[in-house]
């Protein structure tokens, strides 16, 4: 007879078990997977854009791989021999060949490249607005600083890792941005010549640079950004999600659904959204039709020729600058592209260093895991939106040949635009979007004070009619309540107590001068205090 002991020590465990007991005992997965399945992921529509990023840089590589099967990294001249019936006969590089072979004779290969295409540009768009989300809630502060920076670096990488592949195949358009590349690096004074040889492998075009760009853009760059965005998400994971204020959240805790299984299966299935979403717009959207533009030939310039959107910003820069040109010691500068040339890198560079400033300007040292709602931080908001509404103008800048054409205006009115409005816009959509934040805080206190406007009139008996306003919820009273408001940095005394001057330095003036900027006056309403709320609340206010 057996007993139940007896059934405990033959039964055998079924196959599933058995493997996972095989791999744990190998890899250890077990005591891994359960120290971080149920970890904790805060919920907001907001947090799926670091998602998005994350998804299309996935179907990049997937649909890449299948591209590199077809594609001949090679500047060698032949005979177009195709079914692309127009181009029959005409001399093309390899590269440009078998982009042709890959749109029109590799099953699925015009799929394919167009979805790889689209995702691209999905990709740095995600990025961008993954990378507002983070700003303007402040999720950059200690001690997310080094994350934002692998965050900087993915996508400065991934700009040109997306303008090495816009130049693979050797079209017109895409040699055209290869060539103003290179007239750009030929301004940079006594260097600008060397780098060029050394990049083009001799004079421009050269036959090397699609062979070249090939590898960094299939190899270095792709492998420098998964091993960046390996390590973004361990530091998403070690710090833990930001969340934003609510009943029972604290700086301490994480409030929201468990990685395995919630999280994970609606991860799962947004992933497959966006790969639905970017394949049917890659199936009904042609993009870069390359066989309607033709092969690269350096005597020729295509009309209308745009660099993607992400480089648009920087060639924004060199077609609103004048033409300008100096004599320097009998060298020639042509500052009218080296400058915009030196913006450039300044423009990405103030994204990098921007949690640093913050927290030196506002010398918080504390970590913050409550991320802000922008309206409570207007300076900071003021500041993005103002970044923002620059990389428009900039954006407008480098498609004004597309402008002009599109809504049958000048190109000279465009440049002009452009160029007053490179220093205009930004100073007016600062002070607007302060006011704007201003006046956010001010309906928030008011909401905190006299509820809801319920859209109910009432007359009283003396004839008076009022709005009835439904008070809040404990909840929400909380979340528009929590915020901190910090004070601005003061310079203190400048004489000690001895009478001795103490010497201000200009850095330390600069600070309290920025600091004021940030919390000193017009940039916080104050919060309803305890007693003003108990004195509307108990009847004796006014509504
Ligand atoms: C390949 C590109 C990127 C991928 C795949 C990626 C992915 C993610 C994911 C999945 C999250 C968690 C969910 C979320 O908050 O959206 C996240 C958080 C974060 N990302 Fe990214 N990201 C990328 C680029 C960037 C960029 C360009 C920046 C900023 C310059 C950035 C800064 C951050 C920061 C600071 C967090 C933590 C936010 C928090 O805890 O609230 N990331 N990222
Ligand atoms: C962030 C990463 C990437 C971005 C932004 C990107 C972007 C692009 C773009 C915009 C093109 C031009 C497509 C066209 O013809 O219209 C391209 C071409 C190409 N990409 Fe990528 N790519 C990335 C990663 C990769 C990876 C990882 C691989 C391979 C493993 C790859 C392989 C290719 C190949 C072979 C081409 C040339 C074929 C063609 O133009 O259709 N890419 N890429």
């Amino acid at each position: 007879m057996s007993t139940t002991t007896d059934e405990t020590t033959t039964r055998k465990a079924p196959a599933g078990e058995r493997v996972a007991d095989w791999a744990d005992g190998r890899l250890g997965i077990y005591g891994l997977a359960k120290a971080n399945m149920r970890k904790i992921f805060p919920d907001h529509w907001s947090f799926m854009l670091g998602e998005v990023s994350l998804y299309s840089f996935i179907i990049i590589i997937l649909t890449g791989v299948y591209l590199t099967l077809f594609f001949h990294p090679s500047m060698n001249e032949v005979v177009y021999h195709g079914s692309y019936v127009p181009l029959q006969g005409v001399r093309m590089s390899e590269a440009f060949s078998s982009t042709l072979d890959i749109s029109f004779d590799v099953r699925g290969g015009l799929l394919i490249r167009q979805i790889h295409h689209w995702a691209a540009l999905i990709f740095l768009a995600a990025m961008l607005v993954h990378m507002m989300r983070v700003f303007f809630t402040g999720a950059f502060r200690k001690p997310r600083e080094v994350n934002w920076l692998f965050g900087f670096l993915l996508f400065v990488l991934g700009m040109f890792t997306g303008f090495t592949g816009y130049s693979l195949p050797d079209d017109l358009l895409s040699g055209t941005g290869v060539r103003f590349v290179q007239g750009a690096i030929l301004s940079v004074p006594i260097v600008g010549t060397y780098i060029s040889m050394f990049l083009f492998g001799g004079e421009f075009p050269g036959g090397d640079f699609v062979a070249r760009f090939y590898s960094v853009h299939i190899l270095l760059l792709p492998g420098l950004m998964l091993g960046l965005v390996a390590g973004h998400l361990i530091l998403v994971f070690v710090h833990k999600h930001t969340q934003f204020a609510g009943p029972g959240r604290t700086e301490k805790n994480v409030v929201g659904m468990p990685l395995l299984p919630i999280y994970m299966a609606k991860a799962g299935g947004f992933f497959f959204l966006v790969f639905g979403v970017i394949s049917v717009v890659a199936a009904i959207a042609t993009i870069n039709p390359i066989w309607a533009i033709g092969p690269y030939r350096p005597d020729q310039v295509s009309t209308g020729a745009q660099p993607d959107w992400y480089m648009g910003f920087s060639e924004g820069l060199i077609r609103f600058m004048p033409g300008w040109e100096i004599n320097f010691w009998g060298h020639t500068l042509v500052l009218g592209v080296f400058i915009p040339l030196i913006i450039f890198p300044l423009v990405l560079v103030a994204i990098a260093v921007y949690p640093f400033i913050e927290a030196w300007v506002t010398n918080d040292d504390r970590e913050h895991h409550i991320a802000d709602r922008p309206r409570n931080a207007p300076t900071r908001t003021a500041f993005g939106v103002a970044w923002l509404s620059w990389y428009f103008v900039l954006l407008v800048g480098g498609g004004n040949d597309i402008w002009a054409t599109h809504f049958h205006l000048s190109i000279n009115t465009i440049t002009w635009f452009v160029r007053v409005g490179f220093f205009v816009v930004p100073v007016v959509t600062f002070v607007v979007t302060k006011r704007f934040c201003l006046g956010l805080q001010r309906r928030d206190a008011e909401k905190v004070l006299h509820g809801r406007e319920s859209g109910l009139i009432k007359r009283l008996p003396h004839g008076e009619f009022v709005e009835v306003h439904t008070p809040l919820e404990q909840g929400d009273l909380y979340k528009l309540t929590a915020h901190e408001q910090p004070k601005p940095a003061e310079l203190g005394p400048t004489v000690d107590e001895n009478g001795v001057e103490r010497k201000v330095s200009p850095v330390e003036k600069a600070r309290v001068k920025l600091s004021k900027s940030f919390y000193g006056e017009n940039t916080q309403i104050p919060k309803p205090t305890a007693e003003e709320y108990k004195e509307i609340t108990s009847g004796h206010g006014h509504h």
